[in-house]
């Protein structure tokens, strides 16, 4: 951990978000904390602007009020410089596009290297087996396409790669969406297990309710633009948000296995 942050602090925190595209208003007076060291599961209807708060959260996408600061910065003020600073303090894994198709995974994850750091190459190379191990590759994935690799294997090829910069941050966009239950349990684990010996802060998009129950330590629900609910998942079980009961008491939540007291 860098100066300034200790656990229990907000590391990222939003206030009164407005965010729109034309006439649509999508977030709509928004606020979030994220605490230092914590795993925060973000949920909401679909279409309903998590990808799209994660975006603003990293600058991406422009607000039309309200503010966002990480690490006590506010990103509206920040120099060209310190904005490089503060991006290479995050690690970010986005839903689709996980890996530049053309580039063999060591390639990938030596990507933001090349863009944020100045190491020789044989620093690089050895940064870059570190990282494929530190996610259960085997080091020989690294010359490898990614249309070599099974869909799990992409997943953590591009998490090596949001792993280059030894960010402080993760922000993960459905990260087990299109894995296979087993898989997406595994996936799950790794973030847990990276969690604990990074010492990261995980921002975690997701449909995933075994994901959220097992891994994140809060939740944050989107709905209506706004975060209608947050805590731990006992928070969420005993809403009574029309929205959070629905989706942590319904169907789906209970083929999962989640009892409608949220007993497993
Ligand atoms: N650049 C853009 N221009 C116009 N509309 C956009 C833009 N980006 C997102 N939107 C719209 O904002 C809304 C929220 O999108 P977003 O991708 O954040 O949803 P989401 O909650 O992440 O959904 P999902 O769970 O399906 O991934 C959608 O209606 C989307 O079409």
């Amino acid at each position: 951990m860098r100066a300034g942050a200790e656990p229990g602090d907000a590391i990222i925190r939003v206030r009164d978000l407005v965010v729109g595209f034309g006439d649509r208003v999508i977030l709509n007076g928004l606020s979030l904390d994220v605490m230092q060291g914590e795993i925060l599961g973000f949920v909401g209807a679909s279409g309903g602007g998590k990808s799209v708060l994660t975006r603003t959260i990293l600058g991406l996408v422009p607000k039309r009020a309200g503010t966002v600061e990480v690490f006590g910065q506010n990103l509206d003020t920040l120099s060209y410089v310190q904005r490089r600073q503060l991006e290479q303090r995050w690690g970010v894994l986005f839903q689709q596009g996980a890996l530049f198709s053309s580039l063999t995974v060591r390639q990938n994850i030596q990507f933001p290297m090349r863009e944020y750091l100045d190491l020789s190459p044989r620093l690089m190379d050895e940064l870059t087996i570190a990282k494929i191990e530190m996610v259960g590759l085997s080091p020989d994935v690294a010359e490898k396409a990614p249309s070599e690799l099974s869909g799990g294997m992409i997943k953590r090829a591009a998490l090596a790669r949001s792993l280059a910069l030894d960010p402080e941050i993760l922000f993960l966009d459905e990260p087990t969406s299109g894995l296979d239950p087993i898989g997406a349990g595994e996936f799950d684990e790794l973030i847990a297990t990276l969690q604990q010996t990074l010492g990261l802060t995980v921002f975690m998009v997701t449909h995933d309710l075994d994901s959220l129950h097992t891994v994140c330590d809060r939740i944050a629900a989107l709905a209506e633009g706004k975060v209608i609910a947050v805590g731990p998942i006992e928070t969420m079980l005993a809403s009574d948000h029309p929205w959070v009961s629905a989706y942590f008491h319904g169907k789906r939540a209970r083929a999962a296995g989640f009892g409608t007291n949220g007993a497993r």
